[in-house]
């Protein structure tokens, strides 16, 4: 499977093109709609999401709600386009009054500067468009399809938020849910998108105040998946390796800049003694774990257990109380434009991170089996189960 999407933030439309999906999978679009309204959710975001409703068109490769086997168009309108008149506009020639409204003062932090130098341009609204994390939008609807497909044998992926500019939620409190249902409910109510009712208070007074000094917040999301076989991924290359993809995908979302799998750099602190996964075995079972340090990956494979990634996202970059840059044009010292911004968006990254691994462990799937039809996958996934509860 592969996908590719297009559109600028403040263009007309946002796109995506997925090739690869089996045919016969039931696609629900109020699903993707649903994953694109808990991306537009979250405490700390800027006005610009009241005046989107993200709502998916499906455009090809699914009829009567099931996939033909054929590539699959999403899209999605940017309402906010309506505001910029000819300014953004694909078709119309540049002219005085199109071309209004030009960055020329770059943010620290952003693509701007340095996507000028290399694209040659002078406008850096040409590279902001693009940068913007309003790209994620079509990530969130790949990878809701993506959820769909691995429903199907079973599969949950949920993200979630663990940190919002150092109030962290107390990890104790995740053992009150029972499964990904019940904590997807929770954080699904939580404005901060959080399973600790306290922190989630803490991490909203925070904000506000943050808010009001002009400053921003980043902090820390993590991403669970249940259900994966063991064995997807390989340890025979750098580049086969499941948690290496998918911690590039994870450092691929705007801001993101660490991630760890399990106990993650808690590692540094402990001993191989605490460490590791010890290995039990049983009729019923197969072989099976107790613990899950290691996050649900041995040598760059799944083992069966649930994948535990973590991943911090810095402050949103743009600041209303802005840093010191330099004009492009004139080369004088000046305070950074100011765009319209989030206070923190560490909420929606959640639900971009949950995406980008529902994408991985979808293609990780879809790389192992047969991809023609939905019925057989499962088929050959149920027989491979039954092989590794054998061995
Ligand atoms: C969901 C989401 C929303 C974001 N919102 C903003 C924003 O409102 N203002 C901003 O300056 N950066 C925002 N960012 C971060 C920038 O897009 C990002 O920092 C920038 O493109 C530079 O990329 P880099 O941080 O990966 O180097 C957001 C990121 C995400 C994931
Ligand atoms: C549009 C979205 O996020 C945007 C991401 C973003 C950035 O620089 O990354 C900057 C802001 O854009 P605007 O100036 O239009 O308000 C955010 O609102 C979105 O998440 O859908």
């Amino acid at each position: 499977m592969r996908y590719a999407t297009a559109g600028e933030s403040h263009g007309p439309e946002l796109t995506a093109i997925i090739e690869g999906i089996p045919a016969g999978l039931k696609v629900s679009a109020d699903q993707i709609n649903d994953d694109l309204k808990r991306r537009q959710q979250g405490y700390g975001r800027g006005n610009r999401m009241k005046i989107e409703t993200d709502q998916v068109k499906i455009l090809s490769g699914v009829r009567h709600q099931e996939s033909l086997g054929s590539p699959i168009t999403l899209n999605v309108t940017n309402r906010d386009h309506a505001h910029w008149g000819e300014v953004m506009s694909p078709t119309a020639p540049a002219t005085p009054e199109n071309s209004v409204r030009q960055v020329t003062r770059p943010r620290p932090g952003h693509a701007d500067l340095v996507g000028g130098m290399k694209y040659r341009h002078k406008d850096l609204r040409n590279v902001l468009e693009r940068s913007s994390a309003r790209e994620t939008t079509m990530r969130v609807a790949v990878g809701s399809l993506c959820k769909q497909l691995l429903a199907e044998i079973g599969v949950e992926v949920l993200g979630f938020v663990k940190e919002i500019g150092g109030v962290q939620a107390d990890n104790a409190k995740m053992s009150q849910y029972e499964n990904l249902t019940q904590l997807k409910k929770a954080t699904d109510e939580s404005p901060t998108r959080t399973f600790d009712a306290e922190a989630d208070e803490k991490m909203r007074e925070l904000i506000d105040k943050t808010k009001r000094d002009g400053d921003t917040l980043g902090g820390i999301v993590e991403v669970i998946a249940t259900g994966m076989p063991a064995g997807l991924g390989s340890y025979v290359g750098a580049d086969t390796k499941l948690d290496a993809k998918l911690a590039a995908a994870i450092v691929g979302i705007n801001a993101f800049k660490g991630v760890e799998f399990g106990d993650g750099f808690e590692f540094a602190h402990h001993p191989g003694s605490e460490g590791m996964d010890e290995i039990f075995w049983n009729e019923d079972q197969g072989f099976f774990r107790q613990t899950n340090h290691l996050g649900g990956f041995e040598g760059g494979m799944t083992n069966g257990q649930p994948i535990v990634v973590k991943a911090v996202m810095k402050p949103i970059p743009t600041l209303y109380k802005p840093l010191m840059s330099v004009d492009v044009k004139t080369k004088e010292a000046y305070k950074a434009n100011v765009e319209r911004s989030d206070t923190t968006a560490v909420t929606a990254a959640a639900v971009v991170a949950e995406a980008m691994v529902a994408i991985q462990l979808a293609t990780a799937l879809l790389d192992k089996f047969d991809t023609d039809s939905i019925d057989r996958l499962k088929e050959q996934v149920a027989t491979y189960n039954e092989e590794l509860k054998r061995y």
